[in-house]
């Protein structure tokens, strides 16, 4: 049996058998009115050190700095490092397997609420963003597609920032935005996160931002899902292709 069929094995087993029933009823209540909830016992740890490992080596083969704003989403910053689908697809071995793996989808169902399918759109399956100058961040934005689930590598102390905030219950109006009008009329979440954590959350209805790193690194990979209601929608993509285009092609804000 090869390394990546063991870890597949591993989870699906670790899914079967190391779950329990009052884990995921608290994780699909606050996905249901948080718009996220903190899944780690829902990966084994061998997958996990796995993940962590191909991300890691992946960094390292092909990954391209971004600087980037768009009208879409008000012009919030967007300051990282990342490895896009095509490159992790085509060099790694354990993510693209993980990705798709059925049990696993079946086990975000539960808490989603809804079935989980991956994503119809290859480019946002899946993406690894390296937080590492002062001031970098995943700014204020909504995603296109309903579900994501991240996997923290690596994340600084809260005090120097890394840590997520969100706003559930809110939706993406392309073409006026509203940012800072949704911030002043809702809560925001804010959420710390460590080493081995993954989080699912509703990223269609959830407006999100990773709060701008000082004095350290944030590595994460973030795994984009549908509903089935986005498999019969016409969805855009302006602010996914513009994060994730050829360098040369990328609009500088
Ligand atoms: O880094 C995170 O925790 C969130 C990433 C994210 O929102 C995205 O990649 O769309
Ligand atoms: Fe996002």
């Amino acid at each position: 049996m090869s390394d990546v069929d063991a870890l597949l094995l591993d989870l699906e087993t670790h899914l079967a058998t190391s779950v329990s029933e009052d884990s995921i009823a608290r994780a699909r209540r606050n996905f249901s009115y948080l718009g996220h909830a903190k899944i780690p016992f829902l990966v084994p740890d061998s997958v996990k050190k796995a993940v962590a490992a191909e991300v890691n080596e992946l960094l390292d083969v092909g990954s391209v700095r971004r600087d980037v704003s768009f009208k879409e989403t008000d012009f919030s910053p967007r300051r990282m490092r990342n490895v896009r689908r095509k490159e992790i697809a085509e060099f790694g071995t354990i993510i693209p397997e993980v990705y798709k793996s059925a049990k696993l989808l079946q086990g975000l169902a539960q808490i989603a609420g809804e079935p989980v399918h991956p994503c119809p759109y290859e480019p946002e399956q899946y993406v690894i963003t390296c937080l590492e100058k002062d001031g970098d961040t995943h700014g204020w934005h909504w995603d296109d597609y309903s579900f994501a689930v991240v996997w923290v590598i690596e994340t600084p102390p809260i005090a120097d920032g890394g840590f997520v905030q969100c706003v559930p219950g809110t939706t993406w109006n392309k073409s006026d935005p509203q940012i800072n009008r949704t911030l002043v009329k809702h809560p925001i979440y804010s959420v710390e996160l460590f080493a081995g954590d993954l989080y699912l959350m509703r990223t269609d209805t959830t407006l999100h931002r990773v709060y701008p790193v000082a004095n350290g690194t944030r590595k994460i990979i973030n795994m984009g899902y549908a509903s089935t209601q986005n498999l019969t929608m016409e969805l855009s993509h302006e602010t996914m292709d513009g994060l994730w285009a050829e360098p040369e092609t990328v609009e500088v804000s």
